[in-house]
């Protein structure tokens, strides 16, 4: 309460050199934190940034989850959050969070650790690793769409559960090679319950749903440690390669002096990190793309001839799989999922706990508060001219200016999975652009965040089977 007032007494909204930004830090402890849930449920953060915006200019302070936290704006904010970490801010995220996905997790990490397993993940995201692995993703959104769309063809049909299905089941199959449904039914019930808890207050007593998701964390982490088990058997029989999975290397991957580079804890933490960091994002923004698909015809066309000219090349026979090489060819279908990312991004911002005082323009930001980048910058017509408008055409040429269009973050800890995350949308909208077409069931569904963006009714569609 102290920190409170001490903060709230700065709350001036003069600019002259060491004041701290102006702003309101609202009620104690609850700050803006309702207000900015209540803007997340009407899909609306842009209003609720862009008031502040209006009152107190591009830099100001609010009060969210009981800090105060510093809005930088883009360009010249983003440029410097971005390029500061571990210098004037740290990576910093919510505690409960932080105990739900564990201390040896890549967003708990800092320093040499940091860099340690940002290596580790990137020998298994990088472009050049990712590439093998563009076929089996092919071949098991084939199966997702005989196995989940066909037998609705000529009905109505939710798009956003099938969707978040097929990322889940593509993760399971690429971080730890889970195949079958049974292998995967498994995990999805703890992880669905242990995703639940990331939001709540991080109150450990039970019969919250926080203490149910630190117990479905430890459930996780059992059935980890026997796929790691497993794993190394597998190794000894010359039965696995290194870099068959996410799992494989982990297990395998080395430091400069011999010894492996994750320990079991840490290899258990990050394979529950990259489910959740691969899951919601990318079901969000497949399933809003066909959203803005169904109500763009123009654009839906473009992909559909896009595709079909890749399909052709393959001579158009069913059940090909895509190459790495394909998805090159896939411009405007990517130009659609940034545009997708743009208008409904699924993480608004970044926070960072500011580590040492520094200035930014006339202000003082000092250490003790946090920092933040956001997408507000994703809808000033200023950047983005008519920024309400589904344009995916704003991509083509040089694009958006730097630092201004920031959907997977930026810097040293910038989203490791962009890569793996457009390689997986792309595939699944290949075939299913190329078997399907769709109308809205009701064109008036909203959007809603819980956090990330979403259909409020699960985005139902009219299926049509393509001939
Ligand atoms: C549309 C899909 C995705 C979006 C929009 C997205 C966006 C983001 C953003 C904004 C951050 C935080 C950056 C920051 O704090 O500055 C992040 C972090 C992260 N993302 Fe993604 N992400 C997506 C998909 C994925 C996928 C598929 C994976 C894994 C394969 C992944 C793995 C991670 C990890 C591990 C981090 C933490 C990085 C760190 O702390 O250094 N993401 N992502």
């Amino acid at each position: 309460l102290l920190q409170f007032l001490r903060n709230s007494s700065s709350n001036s909204s003069s600019s002259s050199k060491g004041r701290v930004p102006p702003g309101s830090l609202g009620v104690p402890v609850i700050g803006d934190s309702l207000n900015f849930v209540k803007a997340l449920k009407r899909n609306d953060p842009w209003r609720f940034y862009g008031e502040k915006r209006a009152k107190y200019g591009p830099v100001f302070k609010m009060s969210l989850l009981g800090s105060p936290v510093v809005i930088l704006p883009a360009p010249a904010g983003h440029k410097l959050l971005f390029g500061s970490e571990e210098k004037l801010m740290v990576n910093s995220w919510p505690v409960g969070f932080k105990r739900l996905l564990g201390p040896g997790s890549l967003t708990s990490l800092t320093g040499e650790d940091f860099k340690r397993m940002k290596k580790v993940f990137m020998s298994f995201l990088k472009p050049e690793a990712l590439q093998r692995y563009v076929p089996r993703v092919s071949q098991l959104s084939l199966k997702h769409l005989e196995d989940h769309w066909e037998a609705y063809a000529g009905e109505e049909f939710a798009i956003y559960p099938a969707v978040k299905s097929f990322i889940f089941s593509v993760a399971c199959s690429s971080f730890m090679s889970l195949e079958t449904e049974e292998e995967q039914l498994e995990l999805e019930e703890p992880f669905a319950i242990w995703t639940k808890g990331l939001l709540q207050l991080p109150v450990n007593i039970p019969g919250t749903l926080f203490h149910k998701a630190l117990k479905r964390r430890e459930v996780i982490h059992d059935l980890l440690g026997r796929l790691i088990s497993k794993r190394r058997q597998e190794f000894l029989q010359g039965r696995a390669s290194e870099s068959s999975d996410m799992l494989s290397v982990m297990l395998s991957y080395r430091n400069e002096d011999g010894k492996p580079a994750c320990t079991d804890a840490e290899i258990k933490d990050n394979l529950l990190l990259l489910l959740f960091a691969a899951h919601d994002t990318s079901s969000s923004t497949l399933t809003l793309s066909l959203k803005f698909l169904a109500e763009n015809p123009y654009w839906r066309n473009q992909v559909l001839q896009e595709n079909l000219a890749i399909s052709q090349e393959k001579s158009g026979q069913d059940g090909y799989s895509l190459e790495w090489d394909d998805l090159r060819g896939m411009k405007v279908s990517w130009r659609v999922l940034q545009e997708t990312l743009r208008l409904q991004p699924p993480a608004l911002s970044g926070y960072r706990e500011v580590i040492q005082d520094f200035e930014f323009g006339d202000y003082l930001i000092p250490k003790g508060w946090k920092a933040c980048w956001t997408v507000v910058s994703h809808r000033l017509p200023e950047f983005f001219p008519d920024p309400e408008k589904f344009d995916p055409s704003r991509f083509e040429g040089d694009g958006p200016t730097p630092y201004t269009y920031v959907p997977f973050g930026g810097g040293p800890r910038m989203c490791p999975g962009n890569e793996y995350a457009k390689m997986v949308m792309l595939v699944l909208l290949h075939h299913l652009v190329l078997r399907f077409d769709w109308q809205l069931a009701d064109p008036d569904e909203g959007v809603t965040m819980d956090p990330m963006p979403m259909p409020q009714n699960g985005l139902n569609v009219k299926l049509h089977k393509r001939t």
